[in-house]
């Protein structure tokens, strides 16, 4: 699909969507339960939809009403041995330790930017807790054999955290309660903060001692239906609260400021970067001015460098945002692509080892830019067009799927011209 954005100004409410995050962490734990689960405010981005069919296919049994699902789940019972995560790394990268949890042989793979994200975390650590495992050098697909025997383990969190993740699921879920997970050099920590987080919520006690350390408690026992709320998405939202920033006045509704979601942390920049903004438990009203240049470490919260660089290319001067080196491994190496797609825009991006150095202020042009297959770059690129100085044509940009369906729908609620043609 391609998508031309006219420059224009953003105005009225918006509620954000729901936070694939928590979506697929809540299906999990949906489907690690015994008992019926209702998963009010359920997303539909492709994440979360294969996040739904992996569930189903371990065994949970769902129906859908008008705005919940309804999870009747007894554990991990596999009722098919081919897994498909679409191109979701945490889905892969959770669902694995916990489809290990079964006994069965199972295969696991994935589509897209997916086949080449790294996943031999796997191929070291499965041996030690008694699950067999192969995969294509350390990529999908992968076949694995389980049961998964909880043993104290140091594993490698400077990767990604989303391995952690998996394991703290399936360690809970196992009663591991004498066992300990010691992790070294941990980023993106936020997310297993939101991990835990939800593991209480459905009744596992994970502690944790600086991030470094990880022991299971007992599991307090939650009887009857267990109803629980998808969180708005943060990381979605940032793109909103940015569009906002650059050219309008809106308000923002359905983030909660207490959320435990690394992208909370796009208030800081926004904050730093002078823009009109005021947050409530309700809403954040947010509204143009000329923004100044501002400095972030993004390297627990790499999700905000898209959104985080359509903000810098219209601050007057250079804003520095540190991380860039956890940029390597996303839906596409968002580094680089972020340089060359804002670069036709005529924003210069310099790359300094772990540094962005964005040059803002400089006029953003009309472009016909790619999105790469990467949702993030497709909506960076469509915030960055409303203050273009003529249209903005994003290739491939149906990538926005991945995480946020109504993203251009969104931006036509606000007033935006919005050409779409497949
Ligand atoms: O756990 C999660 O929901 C996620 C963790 C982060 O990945 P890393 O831990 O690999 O940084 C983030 O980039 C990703 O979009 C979602
Ligand atoms: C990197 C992302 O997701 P995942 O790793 O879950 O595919 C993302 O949403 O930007």
């Amino acid at each position: 699909m391609i998508v031309s954005i006219q420059p224009s100004r953003v105005a009225g409410p918006m509620y954000a969507p729901a936070s694939k995050s928590s979506m697929q962490r809540a299906c999990a734990a949906a489907l690690l339960r015994k008992g019926l689960t209702v998963l009010h405010n359920p997303g539909h981005s492709n994440d979360d939809r294969a996040a739904i069919d992996t569930i189903q296919k371990l065994g949970a049994k769902i129906e859908r009403t008008d705005n919940s699902l309804n999870i009747q789940s007894l554990g991990v019972h596999p009722r098919s041995a081919e897994i498909n995560c679409g191109e979701s790394g945490l889905g892969v990268r959770m669902f694995t330790p916990i489809a290990a949890m079964s006994d069965l042989p199972l295969h696991i793979d994935g589509e897209g930017s997916l086949l080449t994200r790294p996943l031999h975390f796997f191929d070291e650590i499965f041996p030690q807790l008694g699950i067999r495992i192969t995969s294509n050098g350390g990529r999908l697909p992968l076949s694995i054999q389980g049961p998964l025997q909880p043993a104290p383990i140091t594993v490698d969190g400077s990767l990604s955290s989303q391995f952690l993740t998996g394991l703290l699921m399936a360690y809970a879920a196992s009663g591991a309660q004498d066992e300990v997970i010691t992790v070294d050099n941990l980023k993106s920590k936020p997310y297993i903060d939101l991990t835990l987080s939800v593991l209480k919520d459905f009744g596992w006690n994970v502690t944790h001692r600086d991030h470094r350390t990880f022991h299971f408690g007992k599991a307090e026992a939650q009887p009857g239906t267990l109803h629980y709320t998808v969180e708005g998405d943060w990381s979605g939202g940032a793109f909103l609260l940015v569009a906002g920033a650059v050219a309008g006045n809106v308000d923002v509704r359905g983030l909660d400021p207490h959320s435990t979601q690394a992208d909370k942390a796009i208030l800081n920049a926004l904050q730093d970067s002078g823009v009109n903004m005021h947050v409530s438990k309700e809403k954040i009203l947010i509204s143009s001015q000329p923004l100044k240049p501002f400095a972030f470490d993004a390297t627990d919260c790499p999700d905000l460098f898209p959104p985080l660089v359509a903000l810098a290319a219209y601050a007057d001067g250079q804003t520095i945002v540190k991380g860039a080196s956890r940029l390597a491994h996303k839906e596409s190496d968002r580094a680089t692509t972020l340089q060359q797609e804002f670069g036709k825009m005529g924003i210069r991006i310099d790359v300094e080892g772990d540094l962005m150095r964005i040059h803002g202020g400089t006029g953003v042009k009309a472009a016909r830019v790619h999105s790469r297959h990467d949702h993030r770059i497709a909506m960076a690129c469509a915030v960055a067009a409303l203050g273009a100085d003529g249209p903005v044509v994003i290739e491939e940009a149906q990538a926005v799927n991945k995480s946020y369906t109504d993203f251009y729908d969104h931006l036509r609620a606000w007033g935006v011209p919005v050409n779409s043609n497949v």
